[in-house]
């Protein structure tokens, strides 16, 4: 339903995306994630034809994207990025136009409006940026489309809207709905996606399913040394260390049952302030490939 193909978008500098390829299949709901910069937007904003590939093609429903500007928005709901709305409009108006432009029925809207607890008839210069959020909500899912791109959809909304949205996803992907959802947000993908790629530096370097993660049979041990030598020695191991702190001196190491007597007898010769077991998560998963050189996480 939604396929990239050795989608090249070359700004110089090594930024952009370069050859990269995945598809959405009809019904899934997938996730796109990867650290700041390293190349969402971009891919999200050739895919509803904004802006040219360099090399390679976007498609939906086998359309180029670039070429059928118009049937992509007709048929899309996106949400984007950094919501621009025209300032000079009240909210009332935005969703008029909108409603107008794509034919969406009166009921869908207030179902939406009711869900987010906004109240459209304020002006859209003094609108919250939560509320600027929800609008773009609004507007994205009123005409009910069958395929939704959006990018980090929830950043700007509190916690209980987020659930909300979250909520929202799960429901659309139960009426069959095609979802490509770009988020730093775990519990997103966690509850609704059924599929995920990492883009880092422009390149995917991880594609896999959500279940495969889940039932995982590693496990995470936290651990919380007292000083830092002790923690400077201990990154130095070979363990699998999915996630390190320096300044806090803790980190999480993922391993394999078989592999908890090692593990003890290495902690055992340090000073310890903190040591927990907890199941290996899709946010440990994350971390692994967030991490920067130094491998500290970047989150
Ligand atoms: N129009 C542009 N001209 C030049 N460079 C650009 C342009 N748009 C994006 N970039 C660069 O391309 C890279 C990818 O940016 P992009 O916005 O796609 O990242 P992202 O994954 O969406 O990040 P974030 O999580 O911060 O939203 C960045 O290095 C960015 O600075």
């Amino acid at each position: 339903m939604i396929e990239v193909k050795n989608l090249t978008k070359d700004f110089g500098f090594n930024r952009g995306v370069f050859d990269i390829s995945f598809e959405v299949k009809k019904g899934e709901a997938y996730g796109f994630l990867g650290p700041n910069g390293a190349g969402k937007t971009t891919t999200m904003r050739m895919l509803m034809g904004f802006s040219q590939p360099g090399k390679g093609i976007a498609t939906i429903n086998n359309s180029d994207c670039w070429k059928n500007y118009y049937d992509i928005l007709g048929e899309v709901g996106y949400i984007p990025g950094e919501v621009a709305l025209p300032e000079g409009l009240s909210g009332l108006e935005f969703i008029e136009m909108m409603k107008k432009m794509k034919h969406a029925d009166d009921s869908r809207i207030s179902y939406l409006l009711d869900m987010f607890e906004l109240n459209p008839d304020q002006s859209m210069k003094k609108m919250s940026i939560g509320d600027k959020r929800k609008l773009a909500i609004v507007s994205a899912f009123m005409s009910d489309p069958n395929i939704l791109i959006l990018d980090e959809p929830t950043s700007g909304l509190d916690p209980i809207m987020q659930n909300k949205f979250i909520e929202l996803i799960k429901s659309e992907k139960k009426r069959g709905k095609t979802i490509l959802l770009s988020t730093h947000i775990f519990e997103e993908v966690d509850a609704c996606c059924d599929r995920l790629s990492i883009i880092k530096d422009g390149k995917i370097i991880s594609t896999t399913d959500t279940d495969t993660i889940r039932n995982n049979e590693n496990k995470v041990y936290k651990i919380e040394f007292l000083q830092d030598e002790d923690f400077n020695q201990f990154m130095k191991s070979n363990m699998n260390i999915v996630y390190s702190n320096k300044t806090k001196r803790k980190v999480r190491v993922a391993i394999n049952d078989k592999e908890i007597n090692r593990l003890i007898k290495i902690i055992s010769t340090y000073q310890i302030k903190y040591f927990s077991e907890s199941q290996f998560t899709l946010e440990d998963y994350f971390l692994k490939y967030y991490k920067d050189r130094k491998g500290e996480s970047s989150l």
